[in-house]
Parts: structure tokens; sequence; C-alpha cells
């Protein structure tokens, strides 16, 4: 059977940097492996008045670092049409009607359509209104719109913006990207979990002493910085990336491995999180803005930063999960810019044997002060690493028997990891599909906003000390102390 789907794509923002950093590679790849052949076009509309032909010119340059062949380059970038649109104008949704209907014909598009909005938020109620009142949808097949990050501000402009998309499409039209969910080590949690009964046997508060996870960025805040200083790593991290791994981390198993039963179980997961107390933010949530070093500025001398701007570029927060398998057991999330090195990992620590029978002099060495075994580590190496390392005790070579870590160790190949599907490729080829497994349902992106205000509410009411952490460290000490506290250390330092 043909692996070919068949769509039309329309980009809203067809100029910008994610459609052009992001979106053409993906559909290239998509085309290189087969799933896009003859039956696809793809309309991409923006302001600016580009012609056809050079809209090739930068569909070509976009996929430069591919190294593909330059026929097969020309071949796919046929099928891209410019048009120039301000999607504030309902005219010109007239126009993308009757281009729309003309490459349906001409490529056999059968009235699938998919709508990707690659600008900025406060366009995608606008943009869906319009797409309704022009009756741009069709009839005759699907229908499917993908909505970029951030979704929303806060809760109630998450809910705002939910309620202009849902006037004109289902829940299930709805395509929420979330690209940490299209990473190949975020999509393995599940699979670590739910297809090893050693692991299912010990995720829960009788044998995990803590969860870890590190989102850790080494670079600035770089282009986005207007989007960046209204949003802070808060709202730009966590709400979103972080809050769907901890969902999947602390979700039951579900019944199936479906879309719908997925979102039931990290829905679940989400409403166990504990609602802090204003009262309680300043024990349990570190913010951070990064100082100057001799190579870099800092934070708020950035281009178009405000030199005021008490905006976060770095969080670490404690996480509990009142439920029967995580009561007692603290999540410790971390996430900034301009940290030591650029890494995603997430560290399970799990308790300590009760009693080290290896308790002589020579194991003392190797042990803390109170002489006990050091905890075994899962860990999950996101990335640049993809795989998994497990820290355990082992005899140490030689007389005696004292114990020393050791590590197993798994991690991805060079051909697995270029033959793995970047997240954009795998989330667009989930789209044609129709299967919304790897995108975030309304329900559960509301619990992480309502999560989230909470923290940010306090924040914005209380002045924060900027700058408080060195470029090249790994945010500011006081993130060290939110675990000391609990007499537990992050697992990755510096
Ligand atoms: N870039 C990235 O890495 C990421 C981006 N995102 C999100 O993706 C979205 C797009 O980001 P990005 O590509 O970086 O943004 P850009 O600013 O690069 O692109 C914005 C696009 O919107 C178009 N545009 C702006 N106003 C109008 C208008 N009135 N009518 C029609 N088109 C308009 C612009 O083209 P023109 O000026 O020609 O009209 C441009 O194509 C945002 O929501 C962002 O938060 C999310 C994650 C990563
Ligand atoms: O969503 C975002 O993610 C990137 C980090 O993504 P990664 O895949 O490179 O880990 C971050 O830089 C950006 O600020 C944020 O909007």
């Amino acid at each position: 059977m043909s692996k070919e789907k068949i769509a039309l794509f329309t980009i809203f923002g067809g100029t910008g940097d994610l459609a052009q950093r992001k979106l053409y590679p993906s559909l290239f790849k998509l085309y290189q492996k087969g799933y896009l052949r003859e039956h696809f076009a793809v309309i991409g509309t923006a302001r600016r008045p580009w012609t056809d032909e050079h809209y090739h010119e930068v569909i070509a340059t976009s996929l430069a670092s591919l190294n593909a062949d330059p026929a097969a380059v020309t071949q796919f970038a046929s099928h891209f049409y410019y048009q120039s649109h301000d999607v504030t104008d309902a005219q010109h949704y007239v126009t993308l009607k009757k281009l729309s209907a003309k490459l349906d014909a001409q490529y056999g598009l059968q009235g699938n359509r998919i709508f990707y909005l690659a600008m900025a938020p406060n366009f995608f109620g606008t943009i869906a209104q319009h797409l309704r009142s022009e009756q741009i949808l069709t009839t005759n097949g699907f229908n499917r719109v993908i909505i970029e990050k951030p979704f929303g501000h806060d809760f109630a402009s998450a809910k705002e913006l939910n309620d202009q998309l849902t006037a004109t499409f289902n829940e299930n039209q709805i395509y929420r990207i979330d690209h940490y969910l299209g990473k190949e080590m975020i999509q393995n949690i599940s699979a670590i979990r739910f297809g090893n009964s050693i692991w299912e046997a010990l995720w829960n508060n009788r044998y995990i002493s803590n969860v870890q996870v590190t989102l850790s960025e080494k670079l600035g805040v770089e282009e986005r910085a207007v989007y960046y200083d209204n949003s802070g790593a808060l709202r730009d991290m966590v709400q979103n990336h972080i809050m769907q791994i901890i969902s999947l981390l602390t979700m039951d198993q579900p019944v199936e491995f479906t879309e719908h039963d997925i979102d039931v179980e990290k829905v679940k997961a989400l409403r166990s999180l504990r609602t802090l107390k204003p009262e309680e933010v300043p024990a349990n949530f570190v913010r951070g803005q990064y100082a100057a070093t001799d190579q870099v500025k800092d934070y708020r001398s950035e281009d178009k930063i405000s030199p005021d701007s008490n905006t976060d570029t770095f969080v670490a927060g404690k996480l509990m999960v009142d439920n029967y398998r995580w009561s007692g057991v603290p999540f410790y999330i971390r996430t900034g810019k301009r940290l030591a090195d650029k890494f995603t990992r997430i560290d399970i620590v799990f308790k300590r044997p009760i009693v080290n029978i290896f308790n002589h002099e020579d194991v003392q060495k190797n042990d803390d002060e109170n002489s006990r075994l050091n905890a075994n580590v899962l860990t999950i190496n996101v990335e640049p690493t993809e795989g998994f390392e497990l820290r355990m005790n082992a005899k140490h070579v030689g007389q005696g028997f004292a114990t020393t870590p050791v590590k197993l160790n798994f991690a991805l190949d060079s051909q697995s990891v270029s033959d793995s599907p970047e997240a954009y490729e795998r989330l667009l080829h989930d789209v044609l599909n129709g299967d919304a497994t790897n995108f975030t349902h309304w329900d559960e992106v509301a619990y992480s906003w309502k999560f989230v205000d909470t923290i940010q509410k306090y924040w914005d009411e209380h002045t924060p000390t900027f700058p408080n952490y060195q470029p090249g460290s790994m945010g500011p000490t006081a993130a060290d102390d939110l675990l000391q506290r609990d007499g537990h250390e992050w697992i990755y330092k510096s």
C-alpha cells in the first residue's frame, strides 16, 4: 500500500523564521521518504509581496544544509505557491479560497486541508474566524489546524484563544504543537515505563526518592528577544515542555496506547499536581536572570531587552504530585538560558538501600557521611546524546568488598540518530495521519496554565534581585538550596 499522504498545506507566516528553519526542511524530508509525492501542494502566505519564483528560491535556500539532489529540490519546490496576504483583510481569503480550489483540482487533493498558523498567536483567532466565514474549510476532505506555541500568556488568554479556535474547529481538528513531544527520547518515556516490568514495578514512591528534569540551554535570548522578554522561562519552557514531560513521567498506564487514553491519564496526572498557595511560591520556585561575563552581555543589555527587565531567564522548582503513586516524591525541574551546556536529561533517583552490609572502613571512601550505598539513578538522555544510563553499585575490583558506582549505558548510534526524524518532521507526519497523540490537548494546556499562573502572579507582585547567576553556571545557588533543604542534590552538576 502506498504511504503517500494527500493534502494542501496553507502556511500562515510562510516568510517567517519557523517556516524557513523548520517547516520547509521537514516537509522536504517527508517528500524524500515518499509520504508526500505527487498529491500535495503548499500555499505560503504572508504580507511580503513575493513571487512564486522568489518563494521557490527561499525554499531551496532553506534546504541548503540538507545537501539534497538539486533536481529533487526543484521538483519539490514546484509544489509551492505564494500568496501575499494580510490575515486581517477578509478580501484576501477570497483569493486564498480560489487558489486552494485550483490547486486541489490540479494536484487531486480530495479536499484535504492542513492550516499551519506559524504566526504570532494574536492572529490565530482572526485566521480561524475567516477560514470559517469565507468558507475555506472543505466538506469533502479533512480540515486540520496546527497551532504554534505560545498557546496563550496565562489561563485566561489561553481560554480566550481556545474559544476562538473552537468556534471554527473541533478539538479533534486542532493540533497544538509542543515540539518536545516529537523528540525520540521523550516519546521513549512511555516505552521505558510501559514496556519493561522492572521499571513499572518500581515507578512509585516506595522506590523513587526524587525525579529531576533539566532543560539546559547554553545560548542567550538570541533573535526572539521581543517575544521572550514578554514571556520568560516559566512561560516559555515550563508551562509547555516541562509540564508535558512531568505528565508523561507521572501518568498511570493508559488502557490503550491511544490519543484519547493517553490524554485521560495525562490530565489525571496534571490535576494531581499540588497547587501552591502564593506564600509557598518562594520556598518552591526559584527564578533567575543571567549576568554578564567578559564574553557575553547580561540579559538586560541584550538587543531589544528593557534595561530594567525582570524577566526570568532561569527557573527551578519543586513539584509535588498528590496521589497514591507519587505522594512524598519531589519532582525537581530546572531550565534556563546561558547555562553550562545545551542538554536535556531526566534523572530518576531511586531510594538508597536501607542497610549497607558492606559498611566497613574501605567502603566509606565511596559513601556519604551516613556510610550508605549510593542511589541508583536512571537517566534518560534526551539531547544531545539520546539514550539511557543506569547508575548502580558494583563491587570494587580487587581485594576486600568495597562498592563502587558503575554505569550501564545505552546510546543511539549515529546512524539511528540521523535516521530518526526531527521533531517537526515527525509531528507533521502525525498530522497527515490524523494522529494527535503527540500534541497537547486543551484540558492539559488548561491545567498547566493554572499551575504556572500562581507562580507567575507571585513573581509579578514581588521584585526580584536580578541578575543573580553567572553564564556558564547551572543557575543561581538558590536552585541548589531547593534540593539541599530536602536532603537531595542535583545529579547533574556543571
Ligand atoms: N522561530 C522559532 O524557532 C519558533 C517559533 N515559534 C512560534 O511560531 C510562530 C512564528 O514564529 P516565527 O516564524 O519565529 O516568527 P517570524 O516573526 O519570523 O514570522 C512571523 C510571520 O508572520 C507574518 N505576518 C506578520 N504579520 C502578518 C499579517 N498581518 N498578515 C500576514 N502575515 C503576517 C510575517 O511575514 P510578513 O512580515 O511578510 O507579513 C512572518 O511570515 C510564533 O507563534 C512563535 O512563537 C515557536 C517555537 C519556535
Ligand atoms: O520552545 C522553545 O524551545 C527552545 C529549545 O528547544 P530545543 O529543542 O532546542 O531544546 C527554546 O530555545 C525556546 O526559547 C523555546 O521557545
